[in-house]
């Protein structure tokens, strides 16, 4: 199967190289075009633009940063929508928002293409292991064309029926991470200046009703200050505040997430946005960059 790949950050390089690995033909594009150099040694071809992706594959995948990048890749000059056309495929996986998701689904319905949207729960490990979990919707037999992709990419897949569900559910769960993130972050300086130690902590936390991989994997690196990106903050706060528009939509007060957005904005104005979202926890000790 020959498929394109759009976008290749910590995510999508890590996809893609999957993909390869199963024996998928894959022709790459980034916008840093460099990157996709260590693709092309795993046996990747590369295009030139996201046109001329779309123009030699029948379904393109792909893995962006945010709304604004989901949109440009697809109506710029040279984008998706120059080439897309009665029997291609667009699969986004990109975290973004229902509204934009539906933008790029219309664009691709009127030019005769099929869109499915597919963000991924799970970071940069998952997605090298081929772990993640696959939260799609929209075009069902673009899904079901996909399924042999995503059994690549991911341990589940579901398929949540029309477009935005899948964005939305993403959404709802980062909503719920990026909280949890907070709360984490406030008990361990909690714990550190109420004279506890934090591995104690984290030991206690591992043996309780609350234990989980994200507080397993990530404390014993917060702890030591260490913060290389897996999830990058300066994403985790777009999906907050994502996440926020979708409950004004709805009517829903979300006064824990909304603290927990501004706990993230306040660490972006720290320049902590590049790092892994877990440096929340240095805007919550309340340092003015990583010790
Ligand atoms: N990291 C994670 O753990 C997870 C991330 N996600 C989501 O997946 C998506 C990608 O995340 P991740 O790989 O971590 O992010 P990265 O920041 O590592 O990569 C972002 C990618 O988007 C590209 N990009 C950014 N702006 C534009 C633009 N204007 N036009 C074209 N391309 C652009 C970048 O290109 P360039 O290289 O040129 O900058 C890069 O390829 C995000 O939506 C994120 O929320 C979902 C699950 C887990
Ligand atoms: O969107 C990023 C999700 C990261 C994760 O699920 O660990």
């Amino acid at each position: 199967m020959e498929v394109g790949f759009l976008g290749l950050g910590i995510m999508g390089k890590a996809m893609a190289l999957n993909l390869l690995r199963h024996g998928f033909k894959v022709t790459v594009w980034n916008r840093t075009l460099s990157k996709c150099e260590e693709l092309v040694e795993h046996g990747a071809s590369i295009g030139e633009t996201p046109a001329a992706v779309v123009k030699k594959c029948k379904y393109t995948i792909a893995m962006l940063s945010d709304p604004s990048a989901a949109l440009s890749v697809v109506f710029s000059k040279d984008g998706v929508l120059e080439q897309i056309c009665e029997g291609k495929g667009y699969i986004d996986m990109s975290t973004v928002d229902a509204d934009t998701s539906s933008k790029i689904y219309e664009a691709i319905e009127k030019k005769g293409g099929y869109f499915l949207e597919a963000p991924v729960s799970g970071s940069k490990k998952p997605a090298e292991d081929g772990q993640l979990v696959i939260l799609a919707a929209g075009e069902k037999a673009l899904y079901e064309a996909a399924i042999p992709a995503f059994d690549v990419m991911g341990k589940k897949s579901f398929f949540l029926g029309k477009v935005g569900n899948g964005a939305k559910m993403k959404l709802v769960v980062n909503m719920i991470m990026g909280s949890m993130m907070n709360a984490f972050s406030e008990g361990l300086v909690l714990a550190d200046r109420s004279g506890l130690s934090q591995q104690t902590l984290l030991d206690v936390l591992d043996l309780g009703g609350i234990a989980n991989p994200m507080f397993r994997q990530k404390g014993p690196a917060m702890i030591q200050n260490s913060y290389a990106p897996a999830f990058p903050l300066k994403h985790q706060q777009k999906d907050m505040r994502l996440a926020l528009a979708l409950g004004d939509e709805n009517a829903v007060s979300m006064p824990v997430a909304a603290a927990a957005n501004e706990a993230f904005k306040k660490a972006r104005s720290l320049e902590l946005g590049d790092l892994d979202f877990s440096a929340v926890y240095e805007a919550v000790k309340g340092s003015k960059s990583p010790a």
